[in-house]
């Protein structure tokens, strides 16, 4: 292992977005001591992951379940309440005013963090303008990263390239963690708004989600490690 201090290791969330629970265990193995934090998403939440989830925070290693809510507010607020009693440090919830104060509710007086799902990196203006959003990505997220310091949740999701602003409207306490991230001439794959591990951290992000940039590398640890030591120097 090296000699990366644990807050660095803090920053950098591993997304196992796989189809079992076994291929998840198989990863976290393999990466042992090098990450102390994973996401479990909506594939591996259907196949078990819930179940992972409770087994990695036994373990020691902090959760983010990324399952993205988004109904009416007493359901929103009841599911939320059930993820904060078992433990995982941060839930996502897509960013509407009402799901996200029913989402507040539902995590308060517990160490969750809500996190608000601003616009999704795979997202770019023509893509708002398709689902029928007025809104370009930088005003939309502008909205909805002030919504979500109103709302009272503990920050926000989005892509690198809007960090710095979002993290001038949420302040220094505020939590701005970004997915889209590759390092230097990673493939892109379907995210359309991405920057590398330093200029997000550099934009003001606490931490960085990565998925296949770790996933689908021949050597995970030598990709890991890799990130880590960008985010050491950042
Ligand atoms: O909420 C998320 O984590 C998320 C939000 C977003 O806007 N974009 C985004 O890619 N994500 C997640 O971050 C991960 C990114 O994976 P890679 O593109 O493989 O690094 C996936 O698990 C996505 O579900």
């Amino acid at each position: 292992m090296s000699l990366v201090d644990a807050k660095v290791r803090d920053r950098m969330i591993v997304a196992l977005d796989y189809p079992n629970v076994s291929a998840a265990e198989a990863l976290v193995w393999q990466l042992g001591d090098i990450v102390t934090f994973y996401k479990i998403g909506l594939e591996l939440s259907i196949a078990g992951g819930l179940d992972l989830a409770a087994d990695l925070i036994g373990a020691g290693k902090k959760v983010f379940l990324d399952l993205k809510l988004h109904d009416i507010g007493n359901t929103v607020e009841r599911a939320t309440a059930a993820a904060a009693e078992r433990g995982v440090h941060i839930l996502t919830v897509h960013a509407y005013p009402q799901t996200m104060a029913a989402a507040a509710r539902g995590a308060k007086g517990s160490p969750l963090e809500v996190l608000g799902v601003t616009v999704l990196t795979s997202y770019d203006d023509t893509d708002l303008a398709t689902a029928g959003y007025r809104m370009g990505v930088t005003d939309t997220v502008r909205l909805r990263a002030g919504q979500a310091r109103e709302a009272g949740i503990a920050g926000v999701i989005c892509a690198p390239t809007d960090a710095a602003m979002v993290r001038a409207i949420l302040g220094p306490d505020g939590r701005v963690v970004t997915p889209g991230v590759r390092p230097k001439g990673a493939d892109v794959g379907d995210q359309k708004r991405v920057a590398t591990p330093a200029q997000a951290i550099a934009a003001g992000a606490d931490r960085i989600v990565v998925g296949r940039p770790v996933t689908a590398a021949a050597d995970p640890v030598a990709a890991a490690e890799a990130i880590l030591a960008e985010l050491a120097g950042a």
